[in-house]
């Protein structure tokens, strides 16, 4: 992917008095009284927001919220107003809508320089998604230019991701989309090695292009989490009731032979955290993984494999982790997840570089207490995934090169 022009290579004439359309990612988790559970993302847009204030721009924020269909007060933006106020230091503007002469006249030209105003949720509209042109042209006709900061939707072919930027020029990326590609594609591309990858989650099957594109880079691949038991049968091994995806057996085959092919060295937990239910009060036990009994499910890595694991990673420069080891939603099942999280955290106070592609390894972190201490916890887990896979983002390709 071609270098993307970034918001800090305009000059401050292309800011100053400029209408700037920004779309963000600030599709945060609200529980049911429109608390917001978890502003990370709303705190990773802020450096773009605030060097465009800074530098007298009339910054136009939109977003999505969840996946609704057609106006929907749930999906509603207002409950960030806030919040987002709160963390700019200015009283942040809200329209009832995205587009429309109102959003216009009433608010986009009342809005004085530094000024920030916030769209309804751009998903309130069908054309958002089917990223029509029509829609993607009164979306551009509100701003001067087009900044992309939101890296979680990258992945994503919309109107206001994609679509917009071919009717304002110029269109470029926000420092949390630079930051994102930085390290997802730069650090992957170029790593300090020795270079290896976690990869761990519920299934084979939304993790074998990731799985099969960083085989080519690294130089060890640990598997941790529910998939490794398709590996496990693959190979020949009892179960039990472990979750397993029959139809991926020869794909597990295959890529345990590209990884020896390839001369990587690929571990597998040798012992696993058992239980007699999937909940959080079952009956555990630790078990080697080559042998689980009937009735038995595997829900986490044993205590011997976050040994091995750990004193791989101890010979590592830098570390991608992508999936929880186990079913760290339940606390008798969390170690290893833990464990990967704390090793992580202390391998980057000795200058290794961590990358966390989102996610629930990313809520793994966060539990954990850790996140600050990672060199970067990425905002996307769809379009960390895409990356990793080596897929180009319809939302960074549609920006000017550099
Ligand atoms: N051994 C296991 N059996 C069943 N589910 C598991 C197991 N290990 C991890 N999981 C589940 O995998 C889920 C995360 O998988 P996934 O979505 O692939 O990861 P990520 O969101 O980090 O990409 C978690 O909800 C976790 O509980
Ligand atoms: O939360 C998001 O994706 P993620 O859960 O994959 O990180 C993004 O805001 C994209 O949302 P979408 O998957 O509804 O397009």
């Amino acid at each position: 992917m071609a270098t993307k022009k970034s918001v800090g290579d305009l000059k401050e004439a292309d800011l100053k008095g400029k209408k700037v359309f920004v779309r963000v990612d600030l599709n945060v988790p609200l529980d049911d009284n429109f608390n917001i559970t978890d502003d990370t993302r709303i705190r990773a847009a802020v450096p773009t927001i605030k060097y465009l204030m800074g530098h007298g721009s009339k910054v136009i924020l939109s977003s999505h919220l969840g996946r609704p269909k057609g106006v929907t007060p749930k999906y509603s933006l207002k409950p960030l107003v806030p919040r987002l106020s709160e963390l700019l230091g200015v009283e942040v503007k809200m329209a009832n809508d995205c587009i429309g002469e109102e959003v216009e006249k009433m608010m986009v030209a009342a809005l004085p320089d530094g000024g920030v105003l916030l769209l309804e949720n751009v998903r309130f509209y069908k054309e958002e998604e089917k990223n029509d042109p029509e829609f993607a042209k009164k979306l551009a006709s509100l701003a001067d230019l087009y900044v992309n900061d939101a890296f979680g939707t990258a992945h994503r072919a919309h109107a206001s991701t994609e679509g917009v930027a071919k009717y304002l020029k110029p269109s470029v990326a926000g420092f949390l989309m630079q930051k994102e590609l930085d390290y997802l594609v730069g650090a992957v591309a170029n790593p300090k090695k020795p270079f290896a990858a976690i990869v761990g989650g519920s299934k084979v099957s939304t993790k074998i292009g990731v799985i099969e594109s960083l085989l080519a880079k690294v130089d060890i691949l640990i598997l941790g989490g529910g998939m490794i038991y398709t590996f496990y049968k693959a190979q020949g091994h009892a179960v039990g009731s472990s979750l397993v995806e029959e139809d991926k057996l020869d794909l597990a085959t295959s890529l345990l032979e590209k990884a020896k092919a390839k001369g990587v060295s690929l571990l597998l937990p040798s012992d696993v955290v058992v239980a007699d239910k999937f909940a959080a009060d079952a009956n555990s036990k630790v078990v080697p993984a080559s042998g689980i009994p009937d009735g038995w499910m595997g829900l986490d890595i044993g205590p011997d494999s976050i040994k091995t694991f750990s004193e791989s990673l101890d010979t590592t420069q830098t570390i991608i982790w992508n999936g929880p080891m186990g079913v760290f939603e339940f606390e008798k099942f969390a170690a290893g997840t833990e464990a990967v999280a704390k090793k992580l955290a202390e391998l980057s106070g000795k200058g290794v570089t961590t990358i966390i592609g989102g996610g629930d390894s990313v809520a793994a972190v966060e539990k954990a207490g850790l996140a600050d201490k990672m060199s970067h916890i990425s905002t996307g887990g769809g379009a960390s995934l895409e990356l990793l896979e080596g897929k180009q983002l319809p939302g960074v390709l549609a920006l000017n090169d550099a």
